[in-house]
């Protein structure tokens, strides 16, 4: 199966890159996807995959409470040009639904909170938005909220929530930047400024010229040169703009955790899929507990914290649909 996977990689890359007619070329580029190819094998050995190694990977999970937490955009969804139109597919929303009517599960995304619930469209799901800045759950964590972060309210559909918001104090900075960056980066095309809340995504995926990408970068990091309560990282064609808050999807993880009443439970397994950066902070997290499977979504050898790996969203779609399935076949014969 995993020689077949490198297979799989293989073709894709030979089948993706750019043809090459000058025949010294033609060695050059076969020799680097040889070495892409046998770095992501070698990778595939420390990182399994998760749908490989389905059958272990239960072995270990079984009778202890899962808990199920989701990347959204490259985890649920494709990384696509346009921000506004990462759609989750119906069969991947299918996928989650069913798993999360077997376990509690959590969309961690760094977009904003609403925005995530718009793609996602399912009711059976906690959601935290801003890179976990932004959490709404029925009840909240004694531990990790204090009167100034929890706000009790009742949402759209009337029921009692408690939304925690440790960067709360950020948003008029936040909003005041997002008018800077956008009066100041217009005249980059392709670029754009995503506003998720509680943090700021600049986009330039589809900035189509190298230099103008570099020019840029030091216009958001000259900006933001006069905002020193906020730091500046990278992530997929996108610099991604927080508040120095000590809180990241891996404390999010945690406070998702206590909230859902697991915080001191030795049987609890925290199950983590997503792709990108701010990911690591909860496979560290999960690394920390001792127990739970971090799961890292990529197609190319990576530094990471994960686990265990899934190639793309259709194999984080496969992996939720064993999962459910999993979970169905243990109530059925207890
Ligand atoms: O935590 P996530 O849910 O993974 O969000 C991280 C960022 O994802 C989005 O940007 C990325 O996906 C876009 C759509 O596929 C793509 O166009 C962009 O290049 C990627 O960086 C989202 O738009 C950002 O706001 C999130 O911070």
């Amino acid at each position: 199966m995993q020689v077949a996977k490198v297979q799989f990689l293989q073709d894709s890359i030979l089948n993706t890159s750019p043809p090459s007619t000058h025949p010294n070329m033609k060695s050059i580029s076969n020799a680097n996807q040889d070495s892409i190819s046998s770095a992501y094998a070698s990778w595939l050995g420390k990182h399994p995959s998760a749908l490989d190694n389905f059958d272990q990977m239960m072995s270990i999970a079984k009778g202890k409470e899962i808990v199920v937490f989701l990347d959204y955009d490259g985890t649920l969804s494709q990384i696509v040009d346009d921000p506004d139109k990462a759609y989750m597919s119906d069969s991947m929303r299918a996928a989650v639904r069913e798993v999360a009517s077997c376990f509690p599960t959590a969309i961690v995304s760094g977009r904003s909170r609403d925005k995530v619930s718009e793609f996602v469209k399912l009711r059976n799901v906690y959601y935290a938005g801003s890179h976990g800045m932004d959490i709404s759950t029925p009840s909240g964590s004694s531990k990790y909220g204090n009167q100034k972060h929890q706000t009790k309210t009742v949402d759209e559909k009337g029921k009692q929530v408690v939304n925690f918001h440790p960067a709360k104090e950020f948003l008029p900075t936040i909003q005041k930047i997002i008018k800077v960056l956008k009066e100041n980066i217009k005249k980059i095309n392709g670029s754009s400024v995503e506003d998720n809340m509680f943090c700021i995504s600049v986009h330039y995926r589809r900035v189509k010229n190298e230099k103008d990408v570099g020019v840029l970068k030091e216009i958001v990091e000259s900006i933001m040169k006069s905002y020193p309560n906020f730091h500046v990282s990278g992530g997929k064609k996108v610099m991604e703009i927080r508040p120095n808050v000590n809180w990241d999807k891996g404390h999010a993880l945690m406070y998702l955790l206590d909230t859902l009443g697991f915080d001191n439970s030795d049987d609890v397994f925290p199950m983590y899929i997503g792709d990108d950066k701010t990911d690591e902070d909860a496979f560290k997290v999960i690394k920390r507990i001792g127990r739970g499977f971090p799961i890292v979504v990529s197609s190319i050898a990576k530094e990471t914290k994960a686990s265990h790996s899934l190639r793309d969203p259709s194999d984080v779609m496969a992996f939720l649909v064993r999962l459910a399935k999993w979970k169905k076949s243990l109530v059925r014969r207890t």
